[in-house]
């Protein structure tokens, strides 16, 4: 098995007022290379801090408590851990090999420039080289994503949230990274576009191979779109599977309702298959 990245006994703490709040117990999770890896779980369970830890975003009054994080990017396949390593280190490793990609919410994205703008900030930060590229390269990152390449004059507030939401899915893969953490990226839009957003990404994980952890709360979402399914339940995994077991045998309780918690849509069956749309039941995979 291909392992991208090998979190080993991850724990992640908040210190407070009445001692720590340990939002990440413990975690340990194989994330394979090229697939759709899910993180499911409730508000509250630790999805948004394991993310932020991963991504070295996580701020202060939270701290690593325990643990590894290796990853085994392209560019340094005998693996870095992700938790240890410091300045410009880590700055390589952003966006060129590992990369985020938020909710596709305003602030997501500078108010005062333009999306070209946007991108020539990321590539010329990592990737100065690529300047001479430009030109073709955003053009060409906006058509990946299903945008017009005009889009890239507009300013952020033109744009309707999908339209961003697109941008940002057009920015996370701008320097071809070998994974792209998303967390929650479909949550701010109505359900309609939530789909041809979740398509779009599944389109571009199966033509680039580039590995991604989706993160949500909605079960609907990894059923749509995971290839594997790990449940996070107050900071700790409780339950990790292909997708289509964990929704058929799921082993634990939790997992079950939250299940049964997706809303089912026109009385159809939720359709369990990476890449198809949810509720169509069919299995063509
Ligand atoms: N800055 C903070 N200070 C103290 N506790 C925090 C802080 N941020 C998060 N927590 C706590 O850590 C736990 C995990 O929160 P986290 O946001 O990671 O969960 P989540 O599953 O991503 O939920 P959500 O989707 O609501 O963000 C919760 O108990 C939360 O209250």
């Amino acid at each position: 098995m291909d392992v991208i990245l090998d979190i080993a006994d991850l724990s992640v703490a908040y210190a407070t007022g009445s001692g720590d709040l340990v939002a990440v117990k413990d975690v340990n999770l194989q994330v394979r290379r090229g697939e759709i890896l899910g993180i499911a779980g409730e508000s509250g369970s630790g999805k948004t801090t394991m993310a932020a830890t991963l991504l070295r975003l996580l701020k202060k009054p939270g701290r690593v408590s325990g643990g590894t994080a290796q990853f085994f990017p392209g560019s340094a396949p005998e693996g870095v851990d992700l938790l240890a390593i410091t300045g410009n280190r880590l700055r390589r490793l952003r966006w060129s090999s590992l990369s985020y990609l938020p909710q596709g919410s305003m602030n997501s994205l500078n108010p005062v420039a333009r999306i070209e703008r946007q991108f020539a900030d990321v590539i010329l930060e990592h990737a100065p080289k690529r300047k001479a590229e430009l030109p073709t390269l955003i053009p060409r990152l906006l058509q990946q994503v299903g945008l017009d390449p005009s889009v890239a004059r507009s300013y952020p507030h033109e744009l309707s949230g999908g339209m961003r939401q697109r941008v940002l899915m057009a920015i996370a893969i701008s320097l071809e990274p070998d994974l792209i953490v998303a967390d929650e990226p479909t949550t701010a839009l109505d359900v309609t576009v939530q789909r041809v957003i979740l398509q779009t990404l599944a389109d571009l994980s199966r033509d680039s191979g580039v590995t991604i952890i989706l993160i949500s709360h909605d079960m609907g979402v990894h059923a749509q779109l995971a290839d594997r399914v790990a449940v996070m339940l107050d900071g700790a995994v409780v339950e990790v599977g292909e997708v289509r077991q964990v929704f058929h045998q799921p082993q634990h309780e939790y997992t079950r309702r939250l299940i049964e918690s997706i809303p089912k849509l026109a009385g159809a069956a939720v359709g369990v298959n990476a890449g198809h749309p949810v509720a169509t039941g069919e299995d063509d995979r």
